[in-house]
């Protein structure tokens, strides 16, 4: 089986070298100003441009975003795809605006949590953030991960939050993901991506 991945939070060119070099599949931006990963479009725009033809798709992260601050950002950046912290209406909304794949962010507390149906690309599954948290995702926070056992998904999604080189193997056997995504478990502190613990998660997601 071969499990895809995601490396989220990319704010310079060293980390998005490394997780070219370890056959990522995809990078992620973070387009929200309170996250320590946050890039503006500026910041971003030579690192996408630096994305080899037959490397990681770029996939730009945006929290309840106005139709304002998205177009902002394509205007600059080159992006495959967006991730929407919003409602599913407000993804669907936005994927019909611009035209472009759109994957939902979805906190899982409960089975109950689990969308049955949805208009976007792809769901990205995390864990629901702690109360107080500053920012919906990139909180290093996992779920039980045999709470996607027997989902029906709707569409394809990936398993996020609180993944790490040492714990990715068995979360992707335990949910049955085909996909992973991560940011603060190939990091040596926040927004501080460590080469090697990317190339270490990508090999361990990899290994099974
Ligand atoms: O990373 C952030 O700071 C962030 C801020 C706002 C929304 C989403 C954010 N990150 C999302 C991700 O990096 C991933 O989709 C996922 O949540 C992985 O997080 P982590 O637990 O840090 O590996």
């Amino acid at each position: 089986m071969t499990v895809r991945v995601k490396i989220c939070g990319i704010r310079d060119e060293a980390g998005l070298d490394a997780a070219c070099a370890a056959g990522a599949d995809w990078v992620g931006f973070v387009f929200f100003s309170r996250s320590p990963r946050h890039v503006t479009a500026a910041q971003a725009f030579p690192l996408a441009r630096h994305l080899p033809p037959d490397g990681p798709r770029a996939i730009g992260l945006f929290v309840r975003p106005t139709d304002d601050e998205i177009r902002h950002v394509l205007d600059t950046v080159r992006l495959d795809g967006l991730q929407i912290y919003d409602t599913a209406a407000r993804a669907a909304a936005i994927r019909a605006r611009f035209g472009m794949k759109v994957w939902l962010a979805a906190g899982i507390a409960t089975r109950d949590d689990l969308p049955q149906a949805c208009a976007v690309d792809g769901l990205v599954i995390e864990s629901r953030p702690p109360a107080g948290a500053q920012r919906p995702g990139g909180n290093a926070q996992a779920f039980d991960w045999s709470l996607t056992g027997g989902w029906q998904a709707p569409v394809p999604w990936m398993l996020a939050g609180g993944l790490r080189p040492d714990n990715v193997r068995e979360a992707v056997m335990r949910s049955g993901a085909r996909a992973v995504d991560v940011s603060s478990g190939v990091e040596t502190a926040p927004g501080i991506k460590s080469p090697a613990l990317i190339e270490a998660f990508v090999q361990a997601a990899r290994s099974l």
